[in-house]
């Protein structure tokens, strides 16, 4: 058994450079491949999926080499099919990607159904909708779907809800579609405009990127380009959440403070210092937290990924708080868990009641998907004594030296393996692997 070992800890002062972000890169990889140029991506994290990614694409022909923490190189000259393999395209969320990136080329492209942090069930009507509205046909088998077309024709597409993953599915179809597509409802997350910029960066005509309405005029061809993945606002944001359960001081290096205004303000809101620079940010906390309300939506609102590092938040402050999740309303896997140490958290109906100031004790908990994981970390560094959380294989998802990242923040945590349920003081019997 493997596990993360979190001491509670008091007043950090560290400084974290920020990695590329996981949300991007997913969507970047699967980008490259719709030219047969060499395409060069700085920055992508050495994480779980992205090594699912490159064993995928190796399977169909493409190359992929990741110097780690360096360059991505990518090169899909030679792929000529997509029957891509079905457990490792359902072992995680983005895999519909490969549509986008490879029914133009291949005319068809077949893959597992969606996996990735199972907190909630994650439809992907929206995905087939697009599909569908650029003419493809799709067989929809028990644990598997295959997308056919000879020949995609832009289109006009409303989205019934903002969802980011099939606004990018929409954009990598359109780049090489004949005619104009226009997107309607369109998401404006950081992610899509990041990846709207490598593709008009290797030669795609995208209009209106980060509007809620993006227009693609079709062209024949792309080419290769060198690119840089922006950096990962949803780990920067929960390293500056943590300082109001540490106090201390914590820097984030490589971030892009527009990316995290609506994390910022709310931060401030309760009682958190923020100090932004152009590149980096400061959070200290020294006093009290104060509770608040938190209704998480689409970008440019509170996002989702960092509702749960804000009930550990939360948990801190002296009275009442409510989180509604009204984008993934199941998404509090981690209540039980937070609440084996000691919180006291109750979920109606998609909304989160904490009753803050518990004292909290380290225990043994799981982490169901990686920002659960960010959350009980979080807890453990608060929490008298040890905490020891399972569920590393989602962490590893978001994360790619998790250890060491969180070192740089003056935070030591270590990754175990072993016997679990030894007594938790016994600490020198752990092995740890990282
Ligand atoms: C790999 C990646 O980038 N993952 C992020 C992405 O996921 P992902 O792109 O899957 O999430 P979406 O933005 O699509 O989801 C937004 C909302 O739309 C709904 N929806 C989405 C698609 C669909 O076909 N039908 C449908 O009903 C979802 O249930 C959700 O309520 O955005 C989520 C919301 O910010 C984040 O939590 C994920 O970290
Ligand atoms: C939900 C997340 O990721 P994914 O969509 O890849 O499962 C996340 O990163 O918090």
């Amino acid at each position: 058994m493997r596990w993360l070992e979190v001491k509670q800890t008091s007043n950090i002062s560290g400084h974290v450079s920020i990695p590329g972000s996981k949300n991007s890169s997913l969507a970047l990889l699967p980008a490259a491949m719709l030219t047969s140029d060499k395409v060069i991506i700085d920055g992508i994290p050495d994480i779980y999926d992205v090594r699912v990614i490159r064993k995928i694409a190796e399977s169909i022909g493409v190359e992929m080499h990741l110097d780690s923490g360096e360059s991505c190189v990518i090169n899909a000259a030679n792929v000529e099919n997509a029957e891509l393999p079905i457990a490792m395209t359902s072992s995680f969320r983005a895999s519909y990607y490969f549509v986008g990136a490879l029914l133009h080329k291949c005319k068809s492209v077949t893959l597992g159904y969606p996996g990735g942090d199972n907190f909630v069930d994650r439809p992907i009507d929206q995905h087939m909708k697009v599909f569908r509205s650029f003419g493809a046909e799709i067989i929809q088998g028990h644990d598997r779907y295959t997308v056919i077309a000879d020949k995609l024709s832009g289109c006009e597409i409303y989205f019934d809800m903002i969802t980011s993953g099939a606004t990018m599915n929409a954009v990598l179809l359109a780049v090489l579609a004949e005619g104009t597509t226009k997107l309607r409802n369109a998401a404006t997350d950081p992610e899509v405009v990041d990846l709207c910029n490598m593709l008009n960066l290797m030669g795609a005509q995208i209009a209106g990127a980060g509007t809620d309405v993006i227009r693609i005029q079709g062209v024949k061809k792309l080419h290769g380009c060198t690119y840089k993945v922006i950096p990962d606002r949803l780990i920067a944001s929960a390293f500056l959440m943590t300082v109001g359960l540490t106090k201390g001081t914590i820097t984030v290096h490589n971030v892009i403070p527009e990316h995290m205004k609506s994390c910022l303000y709310k931060l401030q809101e309760v009682g958190i210092e923020i100090d932004v620079k152009e590149d980096s940010i400061t959070a200290s906390c020294k006093g009290i937290i104060r509770a608040t309300r938190v209704r998480t939506g689409m970008y440019p609102i509170f996002y989702t990924d960092i509702q749960q590092p804000m009930t550990s938040l939360l948990l801190m402050a002296e009275g009442k708080s409510i989180i509604t999740d009204p984008v993934y309303p199941h998404r509090f896997s981690h209540v039980p868990e937070l609440n084996k140490l000691g919180a006291d958290i109750k979920v109606r109906s998609g909304t989160a009641l904490i009753k803050g100031g518990n004292m909290l004790y380290g225990g043994i908990v799981h982490a169901t998907d990686v920002r659960a994981g960010t959350c009980l970390i979080m807890a453990g560094l608060a929490a008298e004594g040890v905490t020891r959380i399972t569920g590393i294989e989602h962490v590893e998802r978001g994360y790619a030296d998790i250890v060491r990242l969180y070192e740089s923040a003056g935070i030591s945590i270590r990754k175990c393996e072993g016997d679990l349920h030894r007594t938790i003081a016994d600490d020198c019997e752990f092995t740890p692997t990282a």
